[in-house]
């Protein structure tokens, strides 16, 4: 008969270089088969610091009711998008919308959803400072007009309608969150991100170096070769979970695939190599930014469906599987946990979360009152488990 010890030299698939985080391989259940063989069933978990969210949409009404709870099970904190209908374009606003999210919030829980403006053409100085001032509002959000979800009341003419107000957000060092995608309908949409690298990006970093930017969602090399080049530290991005795990095929796999369209549109395999390469490179200036954006089914599946992909329940379990199939679990933590409050100015949160590897189901849909929500990736399995306290 041959048996086998759940003992520490069973050789497991991990990196062997886990500097922060700590991993943990138990013993969970012994099986003796029919010729009398032993089984031991391993359980690993992974503890690391609890993740902020710092790419989040939460919508209001029904909706933030019922998918607000799958934030707060897992993240600390979270960067609340402003781009409602209609948007928090003041700090008034934004003070009211997070008390709305306050008290949609579980009672079991701490989570701290950090307040954006919504910048528009209009927005002025004095609003901004008005933000700061508040200590609820952390970030100004720009939409260039027309390129995504509720951004018709974004900004039409950055350098023409918005340089003060971004001069005094150096003053005031509030990061400014970028959408970053021209409109222009004549340039291909799989090029959008990259032409606003050149035309618009480039030259605000030149015009207003001190500026604090996040790059939000990256979906190219270019990106990534823009981040990468800005060496002053105030320059960074978010990276969803979508944009590391699928690419541009996905949109069009056996037909038509509305729950993988998002904005920034998923681009050609080598722009998701280059970001997961990056990503689990180690590198400082890139932090989790789900983007995680709920639209009910239906306005998903016809004839004009929305951009977004609702993600919050699996979004952490898709993380550590990047980080795990790039040999790289040991980087996630910073990735998930570290690199973003540090680049804000705040502190690390001090709980943890377990994720644990035990395969399970992503569900076909949540519910909410008024409707359903298709999860990325529903009704796939995935391996590692995270929600616990
Ligand atoms: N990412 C998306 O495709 N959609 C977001 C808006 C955004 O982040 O661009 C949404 O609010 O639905
Ligand atoms: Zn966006
Ligand atoms: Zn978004």
């Amino acid at each position: 008969m041959h048996s086998m010890r759940a003992s520490p030299s069973l050789k497991l698939p991990f990196p062997k270089n886990l500097a922060s985080i700590s991993f943990s391989h138990r013993r969970r259940s012994l099986t003796i088969s029919s010729t009398g063989a032993v089984f031991a069933q391993m359980e690993t978990t992974i503890t690391i610091t609890r993740p902020d969210d710092w790419h989040l949409h939460l919508r209001d009404g029904d909706l933030l009711q019922s998918v607000l709870p799958h934030s707060a099970k897992q993240f600390g904190r979270a960067i609340v998008m402003p781009n409602l209908k209609p948007p928090i374009t003041t700090t008034a606003k934004a003070l009211a919308y997070r008390e709305s999210i306050l008290k949609a919030l579980p009672t079991d829980t701490d989570f701290n959803p950090l307040m954006t403006l919504y910048l528009t053409d209009n927005t002025s100085p004095e609003e901004v400072r008005i933000a700061r001032n508040s200590g609820a509002v952390f970030a100004v959000k720009l939409y260039p007009a027309g390129a995504t979800t509720n951004s018709q009341d974004g900004v039409t003419d950055i350098f023409g309608k918005c340089l003060p107000v971004l001069e005094e957000m150096v003053k005031l060092e509030m990061p400014l969150l970028v959408h970053g995608e021209v409109t222009d309908p004549s340039v291909d949409t799989f090029d959008r991100e990259k032409v606003f690298i050149e035309t618009i990006l480039t030259p605000l970093v030149e015009k207003l170096p001190s500026l604090k930017i996040v790059m939000e969602h990256i979906t190219t090399a270019d990106a990534v070769n823009f981040i990468e080049s800005c060496k002053t530290g105030n320059i960074a991005a978010t990276v969803t979970p979508q944009h590391m795990l699928l690419n541009r095929n996905s949109l069009f796999q056996g037909g038509l695939q509305p729950h993988n369209y998002c904005l920034p549109i998923l681009k050609r395999e080598t722009h998701r190599q280059a970001i997961v390469e990056a990503v689990t490179s180690g590198s400082t200036k890139y932090f989790l930014g789900t983007d995680s954006a709920p639209h009910d089914k239906k306005r998903k599946e016809c004839s004009c469906g929305c951009a977004g992909i609702f993600s919050a329940p699996l979004a952490l379990s898709l993380y550590a599987k990047v980080f795990e199939e790039a040999g790289s679990l040991d980087k996630l933590e910073a990735f998930t946990s570290f690199n973003g409050p540090d680049f804000y100015g705040l502190p690390r949160n001090t709980s943890k979360v377990v994720l644990r590897k035990s395969p399970w189901k992503v569900p076909e849909t949540y519910s909410y009152a008024s409707g359903v929500i298709v999860p990325m990736f529903a009704g796939e399995t995935l391996e590692w488990f995270s929600g616990n306290k």
